[in-house]
């Protein structure tokens, strides 16, 4: 059972100017074989380590699953402390594999100890999960790819104050670290304190780390067959390593991504049909968003490209935004996730005589419904000349998720490649970090902060 991508309302006669025609993609064969190349070499030279996790180490799955089972037989709760990639990518594939209501099952249907992802440092927020977790039987991972965000190592200090009230000495048996395999103060920290640690290698960066113990740790711990996603994850690399444009998925929808964006589709809309890929959208929206949103090319020269990542859901945004999308803007293209078989089925009861208007949908099931709307959305958006494709799921299992999580990222490698910029980087989000630290009176920085301190406000803007 694989994943489909269904391309026809990108390419349809309807769209008129706002499709493409299949010419559009042959004249893009020389950037595709430019790209290609480029990756390729990428990938040998290990600039680009996403390319091999799919192939990661066996004693590395093992120990990870051996840890994980460690954690199910001694921990009730599990914490993730991390932001960006380090948090979205292990709250997506929960959330897809997962019961929706994991932490609401009773213990015996749970496949692992309650799960918790806290990636904002809200601090109602904090205040609140210490209501319900228990630390002396909750495990915290501690999860860092450059071992130096403020967020997460704020988090870090507040949880170790906690255990050591309620554990002492042994508050290193509650925290897991996963951190880059030698830089940063977390791997520092580790050495001194002698906790357990994963390594995300060095070659692969936050956003692009989901399949390593970033996202497979906390995905054994609650029960999801890591294997399989990995396995997902290989069968679509070898796709994505295909020479030739139509039949690369990865390689497609980036150019119709590109070529699109150069039409003024400057907004990318990911809706799943389906409330367990709703966080799907969360993780793709950074992927795509600090992927591709650049000032410069790699020349140097200022292009100002980006393709705004919108997140919807379906059917509920049905109700919300689809009047935006199917008569607003000629700006976005619009990705559906679609579910061929959802794991649970609801009847329509037929038979109510009393509700005689509402006949035509007794007998169905609440899937017939929601697959026929997001068919019908599917439609109207092409009636009205808006592009769309959708990814379909045949059911949404580890292997598919696997695909689905490589099958992006190899995209906006691809996107990269294409529209000549380095995809790997975020140069964007340093200033707002170093005026943070500033703010907060960090050594070194008080330049910094006076220059913040100067951007006065004017009251006269203030309403109260
Ligand atoms: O995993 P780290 O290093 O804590 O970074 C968290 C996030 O912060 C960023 O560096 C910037 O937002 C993201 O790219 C990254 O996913």
């Amino acid at each position: 059972m694989v994943l489909k991508i269904d391309l026809n309302n990108v390419f349809h006669p309807l769209l008129q100017d706002e499709g493409l025609k299949e010419q559009d993609i042959s004249s893009f064969k020389e950037k595709f074989n430019k790209a290609f190349l480029n990756l390729r070499e990428k990938k040998e030279k290990q600039e680009l380590g996403f390319f091999h996790l799919p192939y990661f180490p066996e004693e590395e799955i093992v120990e990870i699953e051996k840890t994980a089972q460690e954690i199910k037989e001694k921990f009730s709760y599990f914490v993730v402390l991390g932001i960006g990639g380090s948090a979205l990518g292990p709250l997506a594939v929960h959330t897809a594999l997962n019961n929706l209501r994991y932490n609401e099952l009773p213990d015996e249907l749970r496949g692992g100890p309650k799960f918790y992802v806290e990636d904002n440092i809200d601090p109602e927020r904090m205040a609140s999960l210490f209501k319900v977790i228990e630390p002396e039987k909750t495990v915290f991972n501690v999860i860092t790819k450059s071992g130096a965000t403020a967020e997460t190592l704020s988090q870090l200090l507040i949880v170790t104050e906690l255990l050591k009230k309620k554990v002492g000495q042994r508050f290193t048996d509650h925290l897991i670290f996963t951190t880059d395999p030698e830089k940063g103060n977390l791997r520092a920290l580790a050495r001194e304190l002698g906790v357990k640690t994963f390594a995300i290698p060095s070659n692969v960066g936050g956003r692009f780390s989901e399949l390593t113990p970033v996202g497979l740790l906390p995905a054994a711990v609650t029960g999801i067959k890591i294997r399989e996603l990995l396995a997902g994850a290989r069968e679509m690399a070898e796709k994505c390593e295909r020479e030739n444009l139509w039949e690369n998925p990865a390689a497609l929808a980036a150019a119709i991504h590109v070529l699109l964006l150069e039409r003024g589709k400057n907004m990318a809309v990911m809706m799943p049909y389906a409330d367990s890929l709703k966080y799907m959208a969360d993780w793709y929206a950074q992927l795509l968003g600090e992927s591709i949103g650049k000032k410069l090319n790699c020349r140097g020269e200022e292009v100002y490209v980006g393709q705004t990542p919108v997140k919807a859901l379906g059917v509920t945004d049905q109700h919300s935004q689809v009047q935006l999308y199917t008569e607003g803007p000629f700006d976005k293209l619009l990705l559906f996730l679609e579910v061929e078989n959802y794991r649970n089925t609801v009847v329509i009861p037929p038979d109510f005589p009393q509700y005689a208007e509402l006949k035509f949908l007794g007998g169905h099931t609440l899937n017939e419904l929601i697959i026929a709307e997001k068919k019908a959305t599917e439609f109207a958006l092409l009636k009205a000349r808006r592009p769309n494709y959708t990814i379909i799921f045949p059911e949404v299992n580890p292997y598919t998720v696997g695909e689905f999580l490589y099958f992006l990222e190899a995209k906006i490698a691809f996107m990269g490649e294409y529209l000549d910029i380095n995809a790997f980087d975020q140069p964007g989000v340093e200033e707002g970090k170093k005026a943070t630290y500033a703010l907060l009176g960090r050594e070194g920085l008080e330049e910094k902060r006076q220059e913040v301190l100067r951007v006065q406000k004017d009251p006269k803007y203030i309403l109260s």
